[in-house]
């Protein structure tokens, strides 16, 4: 879907259905049945462990990257690889993301990568971020977020770039875009997820005021779907997944479309990418 997204704006929407056409019966690309194997291998790098149960095609991906998943430079490129790696799986139709931590999801991006480092290296960071989030919303597979733990800023963006979210019912754990209480400023494509998941009023209130909202207010505003007590986060996410499963793959894969193309500014076109690039290196190298 990521590569649909960027050629949306080479071949316009009739290129997009047609490049969906050539997806197979699930909607999913086409490999060698040879790649496909070596795919199916369960793996564990360093920061995320991803397991595939290949009889429900459903793929859970745990972050556990001590003390607060927060999102390096490495986080991402390993994070990028393995849903790569799913994303090329025919047998994979389901992803779950969670973290192994006690208390937090993910706390967001490495704060240490954005201080004091070179135009370079702040660069490639933010290429990591933007590739983060074009990988996971654009993705083929039906994407649920289990949320076991407060999910600030970055972490809540990698929320929303999911297809549903479950939260654990805890109101100390919270989610949201607090940039703006740290002095920074959420990039455009940040606040579009946020429009889409809860609407406009709502999220120019939270974008403005940097708002993180508890489990049970997440719910109220529409930025988390359900909440779950701790133990059943896990099994609520696979019993949902189920559902959206039982949907084809090629109908919901072009119903995201759709709506990706209408509700989203287009930082899948490289012109608004590098914009975005530009923008960002220039804020954090003067942070
Ligand atoms: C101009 C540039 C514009 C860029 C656009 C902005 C886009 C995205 C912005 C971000 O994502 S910025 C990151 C924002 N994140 C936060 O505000 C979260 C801050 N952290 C917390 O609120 C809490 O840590 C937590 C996640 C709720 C967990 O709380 P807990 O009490 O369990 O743990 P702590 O004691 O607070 O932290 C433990 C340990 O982790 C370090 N740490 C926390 N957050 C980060 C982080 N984002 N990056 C790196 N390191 C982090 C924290 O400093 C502690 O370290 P030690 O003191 O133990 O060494």
């Amino acid at each position: 879907m990521a590569n649909v997204l960027r050629n949306s704006a080479k071949f316009g929407f009739s290129g997009v259905l047609s490049q969906l056409s050539i997806h197979s019966r699930h909607g999913r690309e086409c490999v060698s049945p040879c790649f496909s194997l070596q795919q199916r291998n369960n793996s564990t790098s360093p920061k995320i462990k991803v397991d595939l149960d290949s009889s429900t095609g459903v793929a859970v991906l745990r972050m556990q990257s001590p003390p607060v998943n927060s999102l390096s430079l490495d986080f991402l490129t390993e994070f990028c690889i393995n849903l790569e790696k799913l994303e090329m799986d025919r047998s994979c139709r389901g992803l779950i993301i969670t973290s192994t931590l006690s208390k937090v999801f993910s706390a967001g991006l490495d704060i240490m990568e954005m201080y004091g480092k070179s135009p370079e290296r702040c660069g490639e960071f933010w290429k990591a971020v933007q590739e983060m989030w074009l990988k996971l919303y654009g993705s083929n597979m039906a994407t649920i977020a289990a949320i076991n733990g407060s999910s600030p800023a970055g972490g809540c963006l990698m929320s929303i770039g999911c297809d549903y979210r479950i939260m654990v019912d805890n109101p100390r754990y919270s989610i949201g875009l607090n940039e703006t209480q740290l002095g920074i400023v959420a990039p455009f494509w940040f606040k579009d997820t946020l429009v889409n998941t809860v609407g406009n009023r709502a999220a120019e209130l939270s974008l403005e005021l940097g708002l993180l909202y508890s489990a049970p207010d997440a719910l109220k505003i529409g930025l988390v779907d359900q909440l779950v007590p701790e133990d059943q986060v896990l099994s609520t996410a696979q019993d949902t997944m189920s559902k959206w499963l039982a949907i084809p793959d090629h109908a919901r894969q072009i119903d995201q479309c759709v709506y990706i193309i209408y509700n989203t500014s287009p930082l899948p076109l490289d012109h608004a990418r590098q914009m975005d690039q530009c923008v960002i290196s220039v804020c954090i190298y003067y942070i």
